[in-house]
C-alpha cells in the first residue's frame, strides 16, 4: 500500500543528531537535536544548527537545550515541536517530501508505549499519513547490512550521544540487549573533567568535543598528537590557551570506553551459544559516532576475543536503516507481536 516510490521516510530521532532518510534520495536533512527556549516566554528562538551555535553562549534568558539528553525523551512536548520542525524544514527547503508519507521513526530501545504513541502523534501532525516507531539498535543493524531477517546471530554496538546501545539480533527480533547511558556525551564529560583536574581550566562542551574528535583515541595512538585550546583559568578567571596530548585524551576517556566495552562483554555473557559462534564468524559490528574513537575497534577486539568491525557510514546508519524498515514493515508488526505474547 504505501510502497510508491520514496513515499517513505525514516527519522534517526538521535540524542546528538537528527537525520532524515528519503527512499530514493538517502539522506537529505542532518542537524542536531538542539532546541533554544526562551525560558521568559517559552518561545523556541532556534532549532538544530542555529540552536547548537547557541550552547553556552546564550544571554540568561534563552537556553538552548537537548530534549533528548540521555537517549531518552526527556521532554517530549520539545522534541515533538523538534520533530514538526524538521519535518516541516524537508518540505519547504528541499521539496521533496513526498504528500502524505509513511514516516518510521527510530527511538531509544526501552521508550514507553505512552511515549511512542506521542512521537507517532508528532509525526502525524507534521503531515505523515501513518507513522511508526522502530527501536534503534534493529535500526542501526539493518543499516548496517547485516542479516537481521535470518536465523543468524548479529550483534550491533550503537555508540551515540547519550547511550550505548548493544544488541544481538536473530530473525528480525532484538535476543538480548542492554543499553547503557554512557557514550559520546560522556566522553565530552570525562575530557572536560580531566582538563579541569590537571590545569585547573574550564572547557565548554563544544571544546571536548572537537578534543575527541580530532585527537581522541581508545588506546594512546603510536603517533602523539597535540592540541590547542581555549579555556577558562579557574585560578585567575581569566582566558588561557593550553596545548593537549593524544596521550592525556586517552588517558581521560579510558573509564568511559571501558564501561562501554563491559556493557559489551555482558550482553555475550547472556547470548546463546549457537548465536554466540554466528558473532564470532561474522564479528561485532560498532555503528553510531562513537565508533569513529580511533582504535575502538581494537580495543574491542582485544579485550572480547571476536573479530570487530566498523559499519560503512557509521553516522547514518540508524537514518538508512530506518528508512530502509519500511520495507519490511510486515515482517516488523509479526515480529511486535510474536513478541507481546511471548512477554
Ligand atoms: N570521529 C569521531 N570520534 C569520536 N566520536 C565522534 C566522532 N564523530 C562523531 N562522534 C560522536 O558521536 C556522537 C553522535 O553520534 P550519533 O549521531 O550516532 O548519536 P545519536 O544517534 O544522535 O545519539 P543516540 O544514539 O544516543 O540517540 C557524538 O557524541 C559525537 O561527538
Amino acid at each position: 500500500m504505501f510502497g510508491g516510490f520514496n513515499r517513505e521516510i525514516g527519522i534517526d530521532l538521535g540524542t546528538a543528531n537528527t537525520l532524515v532518510y528519503v527512499k530514493g534520495k538517502g539522506i537529505v536533512l542532518r542537524e542536531p537535536s538542539v532546541v533554544a527556549i526562551n525560558n521568559d516566554t517559552k518561545e523556541i528562538q532556534a532549532v538544530g544548527e542555529a540552536a547548537k551555535q547557541m550552547i553556552g553562549r546564550t544571554p540568561g534568558s534563552i537556553v538552548a537545550r537537548r530534549p533528548m539528553k540521555d537517549g531518552v525523551i526527556a521532554d517530549f512536548e520539545t522534541t515533538a515541536t523538534m520533530l514538526r520542525y524538521f519535518i516541516n524544514k524537508t518540505v519547504k527547503t528541499r521539496g521533496i517530501l513526498p504528500r502524505k508519507p509513511f514516516i518510521m521513526v527510530c527511538v531509544p530501545s526501552g521508550i514507553t508505549e505512552v511515549e511512542k504513541r506521542a512521537v507517532i502523534d508528532a509525526a502525524k501532525a507534521a503531515g505523515a499519513k501513518e507513522a511508526g516507531t522502530i527501536e534503534e539498535p534493529l535500526a542501526a543493524a539493518i543499516g548496517a547490512n547485516l542479516p537481521v531477517w535470518e536465523p543468524t546471530g548479529s550483534m550491533i554496538v550503537d555508540i551515540g550521544g547519550g547511550t550505548t546501545e548493544v544488541a544481538v539480533i536473530s530473525l528480525g527480533g532484538i535476543v538480548s540487549s542492554r543499553s547503557v547511558r554512557v557514550a559520546g556525551d560522556e566522553m565530552d564529560e570525562a575530557i572536560a573533567h580531566y582538563i579541569k583536574k590537571m590545569y585547573n581550566l574550564m572547557i565548554g562542551e563544544r571544546t571536548s568535543e572537537r578534543l575527541k574528535i580530532e585527537i581522541g583515541s581508545a588506546i594512546p595512538p603510536e603517533k602523539e598528537e597535540f592540541m590547542e585550546i581555549k579555556g577558562r583559568d579557574l585560578v585567575t578567571g581569566l582566558p588561557k590557551t593550553i596545548k593537549v596530548s593524544s596521550t592525556e585524551i586517552a588517558e581521560a576517556l579510558s573509564e568511559t570506553v571501558n564501561n562501554i566495552i563491559n556493557a559489551v562483554k555482558m550482553t555475550l555473557e547472556k547470548t546463546p551459544p549457537e548465536l554466540a559462534a554466528d558473532i564470532m564468524d561474522r564479528g561485532i559490528v560498532l555503528a553510531g559516532g562513537g565508533a569513529l574513537l580511533r582504535n575502538l575497534d581494537r580495543l574491542l577486539s582485544q579485550e572480547t576475543g571476536m573479530p570487530v568491525l566498523i559499519a560503512d557510514n557509521p553516522l547514518d546508519c540508524v537514518a538508512i536503516g530506518t528508512g530502509q524498515s519500511l520495507q519490511h514493515r510486515e515482517l516488523l508488526q509479526n515480529q511486535s507481536k510474536r513478541i507481546k505474547r511471548t512477554k
